[in-house]
């Protein structure tokens, strides 16, 4: 996946309840210790940071969304040891992986056909420009598209390098495995070139969690990620792409300082 552009976060003040008004916020450190979000530092602090804080979010009685990869694990660990003390929420999860953590954890999961609905989701991103997202670094965008965009809220959680300037970031694209062949034929007449996503320790393709593979995409810049993502989504074969546009409500970015939350 390319390098993200990054972009410096505005840093406009210190928020005091999740109920302020649109518009970047950054919760200092002091806000870690009203939180209990561990100060470390580095990136997997950022992740950290971010993960944490989004999962002060969580309130009793909630379904939430629990989301794939390091950062949407942080989130994860945090409602674990918030139901260690005395939280009483469901999981829904968006892979095999956030459904082990939840376990481990001890959160309660559950499928979508078991609840209501979905009234928060945590997930990670791979890159960020102006509140629209790629995701699918660790192939899970399919369900995580479903849960995400199901909730009533969606916190994005990633740490500084997630942000660009504009999305140029490879478009992970999950495909049924027999229409692999006419699906990159299509991906190219789009302008993109697809590109088989291996398995490290197995030869072959890494199989989504659905039984499909992965192609991932080189667009160059996405000026427009609505209309790619619509002409991605109309392909036959393509079950999912990793373009989430227009989903996303928050996104808390973990940094050195505490956490940039920028409400969409
Ligand atoms: O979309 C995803 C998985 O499909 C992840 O949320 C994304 O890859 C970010 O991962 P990380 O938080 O480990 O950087």
């Amino acid at each position: 996946m390319a390098v993200a552009r990054h972009t410096p976060p505005d840093v406009v003040g210190v928020a005091s309840s999740p109920d302020e008004p649109a518009g970047p916020q950054t919760f200092l450190p002091s806000a870690c210790a009203v939180t209990g979000m561990k100060n470390t530092g580095g990136s997997r602090g950022a992740k950290r940071r971010a993960g944490e804080h989004a999962a002060t979010a969580v309130e009793d009685g909630m379904v939430v969304g629990l989301g794939t990869g390091s950062t949407a694990a942080h989130a994860i660990r945090a409602i674990g040891d918030q139901i260690r003390d005395g939280l009483d929420v469901e999981g829904v999860p968006t892979s095999f992986q956030a459904r082990q953590l939840a376990i481990e954890e001890g959160i309660p999961v559950v499928d979508l056909d078991e609840v209501p609905g979905v009234d928060l989701a945590i997930d990670g991103a791979d890159q960020i420009s102006d509140g629209q997202l790629i995701k699918g670094g660790g192939g899970a965008h399919a369900r995580e598209k479903v849960v995400d965009a199901a909730a009533d809220r969606f916190l994005v959680v990633a740490d500084p390098s997630k942000r660009a300037e504009t999305l140029d970031g490879a478009v992970p694209v999950e495909t049924l495995p027999a229409a692999r062949p006419v699906v990159e034929h299509e991906i190219r007449a789009l302008g993109g070139e697809p590109s088989l996503r291996r398995a490290e320790r197995k030869d072959g393709p890494v199989i989504t969690d659905n039984g499909n593979v992965v192609l991932d995409c080189e667009f160059g810049p996405i000026e427009t990620p609505d209309t790619l993502a619509e002409q991605l989504s109309m392909l036959p074969g393509v079950v999912e792409h990793g373009l989430f546009v227009n989903l996303a409500d928050e996104i808390h970015i973990g940094t050195a300082e505490g956490v940039t939350v920028e409400r969409l």
